[in-house]
């Protein structure tokens, strides 16, 4: 499977929450860009504006200033050919459904035919590992296989920007090593470009090319890290590199300041 990735510009974008006379001002003047077929990684303190950074840039918020750009475009409303996945795998697939059904949905509205549905979903859920559990219903599999059945849906639908939103945060350490190679070997697989949002420092210098760590809100983008790590990555060898351990403190010190 290929398809071509989507560069990312994110200029001077804000958001700003208005509830009633109390507005919240979540993000504040954001710069920066993504490169087709990059991985980056986005860190900072607890309630920076993370989620609502990736939610603007989904679509799924509307930004109060500034502007999004997909391959030099302005967009307004979801990039084309972005696909998003949550944290929260059990409220984003559907319980009724069988684990091919879940996969199935984003295709069923943009023209993919019935054999090439069903195509796409064996060829994805092979992706992910899970090439038996079609049948199953997403409740019969652990948090963690829930999980790649999210990640399986994505793909099945051949973004070309991938966002994902802290996915990980909700398994145990061992399937969270899992899913991050995962996601890793997708990734240089299918050279789609990735915006990974996570709290966890280590996770953002494991996976990313470049990390962006926001600062406290109002936020802004503090610093941006370029993570110059083999690009052959393992969790036991790329985490004992003193390089990482380095990139690991350096990032862990500006989320501290910034969070201040
Ligand atoms: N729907 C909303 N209405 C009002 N304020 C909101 C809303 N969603 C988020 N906020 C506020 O915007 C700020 C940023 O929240 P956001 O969830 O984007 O941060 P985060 O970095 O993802 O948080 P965490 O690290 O805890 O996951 C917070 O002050 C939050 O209270």
């Amino acid at each position: 499977m290929s398809q071509t990735a989507a560069s990312l510009s994110v200029r001077d974008l804000g958001k700003t929450y208005t509830t009633g006379t109390r507005s919240v001002r979540a993000i504040d003047n954001l710069n920066f860009d993504v490169a087709a077929g990059e991985l980056v990684c986005v860190v900072g303190p607890s309630g920076c504006g993370k989620t609502t950074l990736l939610r603007t840039i989904a679509g799924l918020l509307r930004p109060t200033t500034g502007e999004l750009t997909v391959d030099g475009r302005g967009v307004t409303g979801t990039p084309p050919g972005t696909a998003v996945v949550f944290q929260e795998y059990g409220r984003s697939l559907f319980p009724w459904l069988r684990v091919g059904d879940n996969v199935a949905l984003p295709l069923r509205d943009n023209s993919v035919g019935g054999a090439e549905r069903r195509t796409r979903v064996r060829e994805a859920l092979e992706q992910v590992g899970l090439a038996d559990a079609e049948r199953s219903y997403p409740w019969q599999l652990s948090g963690g296989m829930q999980q790649r059945v999210a990640i399986a849906r994505a793909l099945a639908y051949r973004p070309r920007l991938l966002l994902m939103d802290e996915p990980f945060a909700a398994v145990d350490a061992q399937t969270r090593a899992d899913l991050e190679d995962l996601v890793y070997r997708l990734w240089r697989d299918l050279g789609v470009t990735v915006v990974f949002i996570t709290h966890d420092i280590d996770e953002a210098v494991y996976l990313g090319q470049r990390v962006l760590v926001l600062s406290a809100p109002p936020s802004r983008i503090r610093e941006e890290i370029t993570v110059d790590l083999p690009v052959e990555r393992d969790q036991l060898t790329t985490r004992a590199d003193p390089r990482f351990l380095a990139l690991r403190t350096q990032i862990h010190q500006h989320i501290r300041e910034s969070g201040r």
